[in-house]
């Protein structure tokens, strides 16, 4: 039974931004633990998502704006106090809806249960006269500084700007930052064991959910409403699977026959685990690994609702499956851990967590995982590499690096392989060489990579 909350929407933001900021808390998984716990109606209910996500996504550039107005470092202002800042310079720069001195009163109201008297003037003072000289700050031009004007009008962080303003130029730049801010396209996968995407389409209406056809992928569904969707008794019974369809793409690409041997190197949660499953008819073996423990449960968990047998989970790391089973797979997926760089419209945090660094790190751990997988295929074995991200140095750079070292491996055309046609003439020469990369501005779906390669020999 959910509690009736007397606290305001504004107070329950506070706490869920607080856990985000200072505890490191997922803001999908913080703001629906609320959610499940608190009743609210329903227009209060989308006004804490709003403050939340909102204030979280465009926290640079609150930032940015806080530091013309206040003197002292911002990251010496006690954590709620700065969080307050935050959420009430939000609801004046982006809230039509909420009056300003609304916003005010209401941080100021808010300050007074956080700090001590001199920390409620500070809130009510800032505010007010950021509120009255609003007009007057202006963010650096397109034109003399693109990478600052960028990260502030679109909320991304400088160097993500920096990377893709070299590689897509400015209006692209700009619309991949846009396609980050809007709300991601929800997909579910008809498991075609039990129900075909028609049917699922029917039983969902009944349901009351609006579904679409997925462009992309035969079993793909487009989904209107997404919370709640595990409640419906057609998730129970196992008739769909939650998954984008960019990385519905992944099986395909890899097109496992009914009856083989197939390896998964880096499975949980085992959507393409359950996918690959599907498209062989539940026939064959279908080996999971995957190196964290606790991530194992979520296969065999959906493998027992989609009905799924021919998948044994194991623990391990990828970097051994080489030596566990040389020469043995007819496949193999390697869906690696990357940056993620792709899927930043699924949770407004993710940007401001990612690093440079971390892409060169993961790099070389993509490598190793290459290296030390690819010779559990046969000879003639395919092996399909797929990321979430769009970053030539996990993505293109890591195959072209694996081919040097491994000659023996080969990309194939994957064109064939594609469950829908490819519009642009540059897609179309990259998937002749073996790569894809969807982009989310461009195909409105996850940004993805996949790659296809064939192992010589009979
Ligand atoms: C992109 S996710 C996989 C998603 C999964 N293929 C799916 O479609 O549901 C990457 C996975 O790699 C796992 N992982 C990271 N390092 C690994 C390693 N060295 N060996 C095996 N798995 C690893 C992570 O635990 C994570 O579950």
């Amino acid at each position: 039974m959910k509690k009736k909350y007397s606290v305001s929407p504004r107070q329950l933001a506070l706490g869920v931004l607080y856990e985000i900021e200072e505890q490191g808390a997922y803001s999908n998984l913080a703001l629906g633990k609320l959610l499940s716990r608190v009743h609210l109606p329903s227009l209060e209910r989308s006004f804490l998502t709003e403050l939340v996500y909102g204030t979280v996504r465009t926290k640079g550039t609150l930032d940015w704006v806080l530091r013309q107005f206040v003197k002292r470092d911002l990251g010496r202002i006690p954590p709620r106090i700065r969080l307050i800042l935050r959420m009430g310079l939000y609801q004046i720069m982006y809230l039509d809806k909420v009056p300003v001195s609304a916003a005010v009163n209401e941080s100021v109201e808010l300050a007074k249960k956080y700090g001590h008297a001199g920390l409620v003037k500070f809130v009510n003072g800032v505010l007010r006269n950021i509120a009255r000289n609003l007009n007057q700050v202006e963010f650096p031009s397109l034109d003399e500084d693109p990478v600052t004007h960028i990260s502030l009008v679109y909320y991304h962080p400088e160097w993500m700007v920096r990377r893709w303003l070299e590689r897509y130029g400015i209006e692209e730049t700009v619309a991949l930052c846009r396609a980050n801010n809007r709300p991601a396209v929800n997909c579910i996968r008809a498991n075609t064991l039990k129900v075909s995407r028609e049917e699922l389409a029917c039983r969902l209406q009944q349901e009351g959910i609006e579904v679409q056809q997925s462009p992309y992928v035969p079993e793909g569904l487009r989904i209107a409403e997404f919370s709640g969707l595990d409640e419906l008794a057609s998730f129970r019974q196992g008739l769909f699977m939650l998954q984008d369809e960019a990385s519905m793409l992944a099986a395909h690409v890899l097109k496992p026959e009914a009856g083989s041997f197939v390896i998964d190197a880096c499975a949980a949660p085992g959507s393409k685990t359950t996918h690959m499953a599907q498209l062989m008819g539940n026939r064959g073996k279908i080996i999971a690994w995957d190196i964290h423990p606790h991530r194992l449960k979520l296969i065999e968990d959906n493998c027992r609702r989609l009905g799924i047998d021919i998948v044994e989970v194991q623990l391990g790391d990828a970097r051994l499956l080489g030596e566990r089973y040389p020469g043995q797979a007819d496949y193999l997926l390697i869906d690696a851990p990357c940056s993620g760089l792709g899927v930043l419209r699924r949770r407004p945090d993710a940007r401001w967590r990612k690093n440079p660094e971390k892409i060169l790190e993961l790099q070389k751990l993509q490598l190793e995982i290459l290296d030390g997988a690819a010779n559990c295929l046969r000879p003639g074995g395919i092996l399909v590499y797929s990321t979430c991200t769009l970053e030539p140095e996990e993505n293109y750079l890591v195959i072209e690096k694996f081919k040097e070292k491994h000659p023996g491996f080969k990309t194939q055309d994957l064109s064939k392989f594609l469950p829908f046609p490819l519009e642009r003439e540059e897609d179309r020469r990259m998937a002749a060489k073996g790569y894809i990369q969807l982009l989310p501005h461009v195909h409105g779906t996850d940004g993805f990579f996949l790659a296809r390669l064939i192992k010589n020999g009979k």
